[in-house]
């Protein structure tokens, strides 16, 4: 079913109505209403610091509202005091784990809830509950796994299967592709369609618009905190939806390698990979030269996130060498890596890229202190001066240098982690899907950074998902089961490219 027009009363699934939400001098929500009808895929989209996330906490009863109510199928929502009539109502899948890693799935589904009706619930009765709710929504997950070894899709399908067995029917999903390939986003939503049937109603977050197309009924845009739009996806196009999204007419261009001049026939070499093998790749030989962009792109379980993550030093590889203007790099040594002049863009950056209670200006500057001040001790001035022209450089949306990363939307911190790469000013950056969580409109200012970078000559090596962050490259090599398999030249069509990839034959 599709959103129904204005002023038709049909009680929605969940509706907001009149929601409003300030963070101290911020206004994350202003006077936003939103009804989700029951059984369709109803996407949630805007740049980042939209006021998305914002809107999402206060439909899952985490935080109150400071004017305006929510609403589940016409009746006023439970008190926050109320967790469990909330979660009988509302699940969110986040793209961080809920789960307990150390537990197994089937203690995570019922976690908390063995003691239902004064009984306690026996190891077998649980396993075997266990087994038939997965079962009963086709998810095929081992209930013994523990579920740190869940793979991110897996996790996924566990925490909906949980929140189903709720009774919620209402789940909504937080960048639910932000971290998979291209065949389980294919399988994710085969599988929301399967349950869109079997009538649970989504609420989709996504910043790849072409997503919202391919699963969605109805779309809602947020932009500066304020609702400008919903309608049937049918009757939005994306140059429209991005431009709601905007404010702004005008389209987005993402340059692609072919267009520019070619690499300078003798550009230095500043990067060279030889034989290097690890845990999860084998025998990857490439170079690097000044000025160039080299692309990594394949499945999740290709190896290439490995090879960078050994490429800046998370990682130590079993054999090869890695050598910077031709010395060899230390392996496995992230301080070495970045004093050879190598900065990175983590796969993950809560875990390895942020300091969260730290401010913007601490976080972008902590790897220059011994550049902005003897002995590694930079005057407040000095940090807050490079952090708010980061600011700027970045389109980073934030109250000022001063305020914590953690109070910053998901896409703005990971331009933080962009910021804070480059300015270190190194010869060879590495990014690991560097445009994560960023919007549409925001990626291309990202990129167009990244382009910048490139012509002054460093030597930008890049792993992405995303086929647009590859665009920038001179070449892509393809991984898959750990081995350099193909090597595609700037120009490539997105159809070959995903082809080897994926590992098919076009015919
Ligand atoms: N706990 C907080 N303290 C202070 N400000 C906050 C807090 N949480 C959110 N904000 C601010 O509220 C605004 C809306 O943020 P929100 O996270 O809802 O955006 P979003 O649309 O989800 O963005 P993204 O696409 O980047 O995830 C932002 O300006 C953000 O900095």
């Amino acid at each position: 079913m599709t959103a129904l027009p204005a002023g038709e009363s049909a009680a929605g699934v969940v509706s907001a109505v009149g929601v409003g939400k300030r963070y101290g001098p911020t206004v994350a929500l202003h006077d936003v209403s939103l009804t989700v009808h029951p059984g369709e895929s109803h996407a949630l989209v805007g740049r980042n610091g939209a006021g998305k996330s914002t809107l999402v906490s206060i439909l899952t009863g985490l935080s109150a509202t400071d004017t305006g109510h929510v609403e589940f199928g016409g009746e006023p929502a439970p008190p926050l005091s109320k967790q469990d009539d909330w979660k009988a109502r509302v699940a969110c899948v986040y793209q961080h784990a809920m789960v307990v890693p150390q537990l197994t799935v089937a203690e995570n589904l019922f976690l908390n809830r063995q003691a239902g009706g004064g009984f306690s619930i026996g190891w077998k009765s649980l396993r075997r509950k266990a087994r038939d709710l997965l079962d009963s929504w086709d998810v095929h997950v081992g209930v013994d796994t523990p579920a740190g070894e869940l793979s991110v899709e897996d996790r996924q399908f566990v925490e909906i299967a949980r929140a189903l067995s709720y009774g919620a029917r209402f789940i909504v999903l937080d960048e639910p592709t932000a971290q998979l390939d291209s065949q389980a986003i294919e399988r994710l939503f085969d599988r929301m369609r399967q349950m869109q049937a079997g009538g649970v109603t989504f609420l989709f977050i996504s910043h790849h618009l072409h997503e919202v197309y391919e699963v969605c009924q109805a779309v809602t845009v947020l932009r500066d905190a304020k609702h400008v739009l919903t309608a049937p996806v049918s009757e939005v196009g994306k140059a429209r939806l991005v431009d709601a999204m905007t404010g702004e007419p005008g389209g987005l261009s993402v340059r692609d390698a072919a267009s520019r001049e070619s690499l300078d026939a003798d550009a230095a070499e500043i990067l060279s990979v030889d034989g290097l093998s690890g845990d999860g790749f084998r025998d990857v030989s490439f170079r690097l030269r000044r000025g160039e962009v080299v692309g990594l792109a394949g499945s999740n379980a290709s190896g290439k996130h490995q090879v960078a993550e050994t490429v800046y030093g998370l990682r130590t590889p079993s054999a090869g060498r890695i050598r910077i203007d031709g010395s060899p790099l230390r392996p496995g040594d992230i301080p070495a890596a970045l004093r050879a002049g190598i900065g990175c863009v983590p796969r993950d950056r809560h875990h390895e890229g942020l300091v969260l209670e730290h401010s913007i200006a601490d976080n972008t500057t902590m790897s220059i202190l011994d550049k902005l001040g003897r002995g590694g001790i930079a005057s407040p001035s000095t940090r807050h001066a490079k952090a708010t022209q980061a600011l700027k450089d970045y389109d980073i949306v934030a109250a000022g240098a001063e305020q914590p990363v953690s109070d910053l939307s998901g896409g703005n911190q990971q331009k933080v982690v962009l910021a804070r790469a480059l300015l270190s000013d190194p010869r060879v950056v590495v990014l690991i899907n560097p445009t994560a969580g960023v919007d549409v409109k925001s990626k291309e200012a990202l990129l167009a950074v990244v382009d910048r970078v490139r012509a002054e000559g460093k030597a930008v090596l890049i792993v992405s998902d995303e086929l647009d962050d590859l665009r920038l490259s001179d070449r892509v090599l393809v991984l898959r089961a750990g081995a350099v398999v193909a090597e595609h030249q700037a120009g490539w069509s997105d159809g070959d490219l995903v082809a080897d990839i994926e590992g098919v034959e076009l015919s």
